[in-house]
């Protein structure tokens, strides 16, 4: 099964000792081809993003699992020897709905998934007043993923992430990754790490699980580069929002330009030609092997030309 592929591939990274898995974070086909087109050994399907891209709402719950599911599996199909790492949420519900969320990711291809200990009605870890579940609740979430995952005959990497750190301290927030691994989960995600120590000391009391980082611009971790998260003993960096806070950033520009100046003259170049045109947009989503596969199909569409 594709699925299968993805996450079996994911699983080689996280046993290659040399390796330490870097994800830029996307929200939408675009940015998923802007960063399949750079090239990185795997993606991260943001639901902040999600949130932000597809509802124009902020990270507080909002999405359902099919807004996610759906995200995830479109972006996880552009390229099929990439693997997805997609955020699920709180798997949107008791030990029954997160089952059905676990096969809808599986179905749509993604490689892995994370499931948090929060209240259903979250928002971002990098908020305050996070409200969390109980420990034997996480765990039965993190159970219902475990035991769909083997009906399903997957082996796509269960990801256990706890908020408990914010308003339990560190002992509880390990204590809850623990039970989790217990339970099924492949990788631990302590989420909102408030200082460099506790980096370090989370992947030596987790260990031999592998560990993953998530570094929020603005948000409450001290952020450290690719080499600094390798030595510290990371397997898995996500840099969750920064592909949509650049987009923000470029979008905000472009209207207020537009806005002030009647025309976006910073972009266009003396020949009239602009950088980033449309067609170097359509080029990077594929448009000439969309033109040679109606050719090599037999279709006539752009016997013309494109
Ligand atoms: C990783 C995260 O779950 C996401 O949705 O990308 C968010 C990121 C964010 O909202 O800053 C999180 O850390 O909660």
């Amino acid at each position: 099964m594709a699925q299968t592929k993805s996450a079996s591939k994911l699983r080689q990274m996280l046993a290659d000792p040399e390796k330490t898995v870097i994800c830029p974070g996307v929200h939408d086909g675009l940015t998923a081809r802007v960063a399949l087109n750079v090239g990185f050994d795997a993606l991260y399907m943001t639901g902040a993003g999600t949130a932000a891209s597809r509802l124009g709402q902020p990270d507080l719950g909002l999405t359902t699992v099919d807004d996610m599911a759906t995200n995830a599996g479109m972006i996880a199909g552009l390229d099929r020897s990439v693997p997805v790492i997609a955020d699920a949420d709180t798997g949107f519900g008791g030990p029954l709905m997160v089952a059905r969320t676990t096969e809808k990711y599986i179905l749509q291809g993604v490689a892995a998934f994370h499931i948090e200990d929060q209240v259903t009605t979250k928002r971002c870890g990098h908020l305050g007043g996070k409200e969390l579940v109980d420990t034997p609740t996480f765990v039965a979430r993190i159970r219902a993923a475990a035991s769909a995952r083997s009906r399903m005959e997957s082996d796509i990497v269960i990801i256990a992430r706890t908020d408990a750190l914010q308003s339990r301290g560190y002992e509880e927030a390990v204590s809850r990754l623990k039970a989790a691994v217990e339970a099924g989960a492949d990788v631990a995600f302590l989420e909102g790490i408030q200082t460099k120590e506790q980096m370090a000391q989370v992947v030596k009391d987790m260990a031999p699980t592998p560990c993953l980082l998530n570094m929020v611009g603005g948000g409450v971790t001290p952020l450290v580069n690719a080499r600094e998260a390798k030595e510290l003993g990371y397997k898995i960096v996500l840099w969750p929002i920064a592909g949509m806070t650049s987009v923000y950033i470029a979008m905000r520009e472009f209207c207020e330009e537009l806005k002030n100046t009647g025309e976006i003259k910073n972009r266009y170049k003396e020949d009239g030609k602009i950088d980033g045109g449309v067609r170097d947009v359509f080029e990077l989503c594929g448009l000439s092997a969309c033109v040679e596969f109606d050719k090599e199909m037999g279709g006539a569409s752009f016997a013309n030309g494109a």
